[in-house]
């Protein structure tokens, strides 16, 4: 089957990931994966939600590059990435891929300047400088620039995050439990903020999430089960999202 995320602007330029009958195996495992189709278009916010042990993350880590399925093909803007070495998967992923962990994942010892601008030294990219200014100003971090990430609250880690994971402009940012550490009023921050990312600036977010109301936030949630997507639900609500979660885990 192919999800319907996107199913009316599947082009290779509106796209920005696409997964055909992706398959992941681990010996002596079960399949993590099982044959999934996916098109993420460009612009677009995505949340994948499941049981534990449904997939997200191999859904994720295929998806972004990280790993390669056992079968089918992972293409990111127009390349076939499923089929890289290893060398130029990390490459490809270091331009055009963004990462947002729940542990915010900020080097210590560098200022939230330098942390920010991490991405693109190990890319070898000079920085856009007024694309970083319009990131920092958009998530309120500019007087902290020259602080260390523990001298700021979580919200405002995850906040840095945010724009690290964007300052290279990438093809899709995934975002793995990004407010899984964050009371509630810094996660509805973030949230606000991702979505603000995508619909004023463009950018395309897919986050892996256990928290039915963290998915609401997105247009569209992608619902896993024995690793495969079995619900595509638009304009999502927590209620709805949290009652079909749980009638999987009860299956
Ligand atoms: N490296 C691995 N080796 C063997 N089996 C694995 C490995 N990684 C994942 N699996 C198995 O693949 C299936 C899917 O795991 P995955 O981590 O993708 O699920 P998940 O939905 O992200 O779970 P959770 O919500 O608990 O993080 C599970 O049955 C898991 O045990």
């Amino acid at each position: 089957m192919r999800t319907a995320a996107g199913r009316s602007q599947r082009t290779k330029t509106l796209s920005t990931v696409e997964l055909t009958q992706v398959t992941k195996s681990y010996p002596n495992g079960p399949r993590a994966l099982d044959e999934v189709s996916l098109t993420v278009p460009r612009g677009s916010f995505i949340a994948v939600m499941g049981p534990s042990g449904s997939g997200k993350s191999t859904l994720m880590h295929c998806a972004s590059g990280l790993d390669i399925p056992t079968s089918g093909r992972v293409v990111l803007d127009d390349t076939v990435i499923s089929e890289l070495s290893e060398t130029r998967r990390t490459e490809l992923r270091r331009k055009r891929v963004g990462f947002i962990f729940q542990s915010y994942n900020l080097l210590p010892s560098l200022s939230i300047a330098d942390n920010l601008t991490l991405p693109l030294r190990l890319a070898n990219t000079a920085p856009d400088k007024d694309w970083l200014r319009t990131l920092i100003d958009r998530v309120g971090l500019a007087d902290r620039l020259a602080h260390r990430p523990a001298e700021l609250s979580g919200g405002q880690q995850q906040r840095a995050a945010i724009v690290r994971a964007l300052v290279a402009r990438p093809a899709v940012v995934f975002a793995d439990e990004p407010t899984g550490a964050l009371d509630l009023r810094s996660a509805r921050d973030v949230l606000d903020l991702l979505r603000e990312m995508v619909h004023s600036l463009g950018q395309t977010v897919v986050m892996v999430t256990h928290d039915a109301a963290a998915a609401a936030h997105a247009d569209l949630a992608l619902i896993m089960a024995d690793g495969r997507i079995v619900d595509t639900v638009h304009a999502p609500t927590a209620a709805d999202l949290a009652r079909r979660v749980t009638e999987l885990e009860t299956e």
